[in-house]
């Protein structure tokens, strides 16, 4: 079987630098141990690269060490998805993670960003300078699979509203401009500026526009180290090379390095050279890591060698690729090997190479050298007043181009208020209008804010953008509680104010523009009341189906021990009367809104039964409805108020907490590294002070001139 290139008997050869676009060569004739590395830019001039150190004092190195990543498979055990990888990244490069599908890239991307989901457990070392950080929320970049986009807005909408978010005050309004504009023409979407991104039910803009407004919002703040998860996927080969040349040229712009993660399925040739290093996965094991230039080579070497005429790129994924083994099975898969027995060759000839050592001695320099902790700088994002203004500025466009948000449900609530104000009409004031009454305003106060629950759909695809948002450190919990609040405000004041004025005055409920306004106001506050609770709802269930059934499910009960079907003195202590009836919102807005009918009215007192002839609103309160009339209908306003701030301190406390404490339950549940950092230094290879670019490593890789194939 092929070996690596340590063994010192054989004859030495080495690969050439990269110094162009244009296809590199892969002649291993000369043996070259470069300490300057030469390097192409990534628009294809050739540029000689200072040391990866100097070149990116505030840069990004991260290393990871035999990095393990597992999920519960039944009673069985446990399974891996990523088996003890090992790599890094490092300022001004580009890695690519390439694999065959459901390998391991995206969970890789995730582990490396401190996004892997809660089933999960990790083990090894990831550092980031050399130092253990925590890297979720906002200290990096990271371009998901999804596109999560707000549906609503125009190409430049959605661009320009990030950049008001996420660049720094110091930047004035048309420097935010300009910085959108440039980074979408960048992204090649000039033309589709001013469509919509469109989604469910409209169409927008293509998939692949959308992966590029994705990719532009990520990339406006040019951040230090940015994870990108297939961000060509949808995109032609033209497309896919533009989009890919400007990632990678990011760094050009201010000179500072920047670390480029990048998961990517199909590179086309000029793609692939863009590629400073490559991780190439399969069933979550390294396959190869290393300088992209050399991996031809290291197929080549082990028996593997890639057809002329073959992308590179596919031709490492056919070899590794098993799905499909059924195909070469039956003589479709075109391979003389099975593709296991490739794989086992490959990964074994990867860990007993001199490019394996050279990526642990690589790991082990990179966590050495001092770069100090990497500093996330918040003063360089927008402040908390202009990101509160975007993001009500930005929800309230929303919530008027969504017509499930809030016009859908005022047309309802008109035609609910219309079917009220019928079934209702001039109730008088008549002994049986105590009961109507009564009725009408339980409904009002109970099932009309209960309806509120139709607009949490769109209220989950907010939450998606904002967790997305917030990940990547946009901006904070409070703007987006804020944004959401304010924005609201005017669709919530309008639905009480026009449903609730033909509730109201078609029945003939208590005259009085005082009492009507009061009306109104305590429909406002429920609604915002049930707004509110559904977001905390949807902080906790994962998606907004089950979302709905807790939601209604929650409002149920409280309807129910809200001291209206069962009388306040009828309702069982336990659970019903303590706490339920105190807790749920229902019972002060019976109370309020009964305070507001009764009070100052009388009515027709039933004489067969004796006593007076009328019977007074407060009497009415206390001993039909059992009401607590010691106290004003205001309180219960104020209680309703108090109640709408403590839902939505709530739902803040619960997100912070999540973030604050999902490091740490990740940290106590992932296992550190059994190894310490152990570099396994080949005599063959003169070791260096410094650390090593891709070519650096790519010259002092020495292999066989001639191996033989596996047979
Ligand atoms: N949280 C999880 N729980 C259970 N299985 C998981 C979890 N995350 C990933 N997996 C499994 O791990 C494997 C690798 O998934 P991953 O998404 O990383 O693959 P990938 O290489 O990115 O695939 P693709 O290229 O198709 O996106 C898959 O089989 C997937 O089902």
């Amino acid at each position: 079987m092929a070996s690596l290139l340590h063994d010192p008997n054989v004859s030495h050869v080495s690969v050439p630098n990269q110094k162009s676009t244009t296809p590199r060569s892969t002649s291993f004739e000369v043996e070259t141990v470069s300490t300057v590395p030469m390097q192409s830019n990534r628009s294809g001039e050739s540029v000689v690269r200072s040391s990866s150190m100097s070149s990116s004092k505030d840069g990004v190195f991260l290393t990871w060490e035999d990095l393990w990543v597992t999920v519960p498979n039944g009673k069985s055990g446990s399974r891996s998805i990523l088996g003890g990888v090992t790599g890094y990244a490092r300022p001004g490069e580009l890695l690519a993670i390439m694999g065959p599908s459901g390998c391991g890239k995206s969970t890789l991307l995730d582990t490396l960003a401190g996004r892997l989901g809660s089933n999960t457990r990790q083990s090894g070392d990831i550092l980031i300078n050399g130092h253990k950080q925590a890297l979720a929320f906002g200290t990096s970049a990271y371009v998901t699979q999804d596109d999560t986009l707000m549906t609503t807005l125009t190409v430049r909408e959605a661009v320009y509203y990030s950049a008001q978010l996420q660049l720094p005050d110091s930047m004035s309004k048309s420097e935010k401009k300009e910085r959108a504009d440039v980074t979408i023409t960048e992204m090649g979407l000039q033309d589709a500026v001013n469509t919509r991104i469109g989604g469910w039910g409209a169409k927008g803009i293509s998939g692949g526009q959308k992966r590029r407004v994705s990719i532009c919002i990520e990339i406006l703040t040019r951040p230090k180290l940015l994870f990108l998860d297939e961000p060509t996927s949808g995109l032609d080969s033209a497309a896919s090379y533009y989009v890919m040349s400007r990632i990678a040229r990011l760094d050009q712009k201010d000179g500072v390095g920047r670390t480029i993660i990048a998961s990517i399925h199909q590179p086309s040739t000029e793609v692939f050279q863009l590629f400073n290093n490559l991780c190439l996965l399969s069933s979550g094991k390294t396959v190869y890591f290393g300088p992209a230039s050399a991996a031809n080579e290291f197929f080549a070497s082990n028996g593997f060698p890639c057809p002329s005429l073959q992308n590179p790129s596919d031709h490492f994924l056919k070899t590794i690729n098993k799905d499909f083994d059924m195909d070469l099975e039956k003589g479709l898969g075109g391979g003389a090997v099975p593709t296991e027995e490739a794989i086992h060759t490959l990964t074994k000839a990867y860990k007993s190479s001199g490019i394996f050592v050279q990526v642990q001695r690589q790991v082990a320099e990179i966590c050495r050298q001092d770069c100090g902790a990497f500093e996330w700088k918040k003063s360089s994002h927008a402040g908390f007043v202009t990101q509160c203004l975007v993001l009500t500025k930005r929800s309230f466009v929303n919530m008027y181009r969504d017509l499930g948000y809030y016009w859908l449900r005022l047309a309802i609530y008109v035609a609910l208020g219309v079917g009220l104000a019928t079934a209702f009409y001039d109730i008088g004031f008549g002994s049986e209008s105590i009961e109507a009454r009564g009725a009408l305003l339980m409904f009002v106060a109970s099932f009309l804010t209960f309806m509120t629950i139709g607009g949490f759909p769109s209220f989950v695809e907010d939450m998606k953008i904002f967790e997305r948002e917030r990940l990547n450190g946009h901006y904070g919990t409070a703007a987006f509680v804020v944004g959401n609040t304010f924005s609201a405000v005017p669709y919530l004041l309008l639905i009480s104010l026009i449903p609730g004025a033909i509730t109201y005055f078609l029945p003939g409920l208590h005259k009085g523009a005082e009492h009507f306004l009061y009306f109104a106001v305590v429909l406002f506050t429920c609604m915002m009341l049930v707004e509110s609770l559904m977001m905390i709802v949807a902080s906790i269930v994962p998606n907004f189906l089950m979302g709905i059934i807790a939601g209604s499910g929650i409002q149920a009960l409280m309807i129910l021990g809200g001291g209206f079907f069962r009388l306040p003195g009828d309702l069982p202590r336990p659970f019903w009367k303590y706490p339920l009836y105190y807790v749920a919102f229902h019972k002060y807005a019976y109370q309020g809104l009964f305070k507001n009918e009764y009070e100052g009215l009388s009515f027709p007192n039933n004489v067969q039964a004796g006593g007076p002839a009328t019977i007074s609103g407060e009497q009415i309160l206390r001993e039909r409805w059992q009401m607590e009339i010691d106290y004003s209908k205001w309180v219960d306003l104020a209680i309703l108020f108090g109640m709408v701030v403590l839902y939505r301190v709530v739902f803040l406390g619960m997100i912070k907490s999540n973030e604050k404490l999902k490091p740490i339950v990740r940290a106590l549940l992932s296992v550190p590294s059994k190894k310490t950092t152990q570099v396994v230094v080949n005599p063959s290879v003169t070791p260096s002070a410094t650390p090593l670019h891709g070519d650096q490593i790519q010259s002092q890789i020495q292999i066989r001139a001639q191996v033989p194939h596996v047979s």
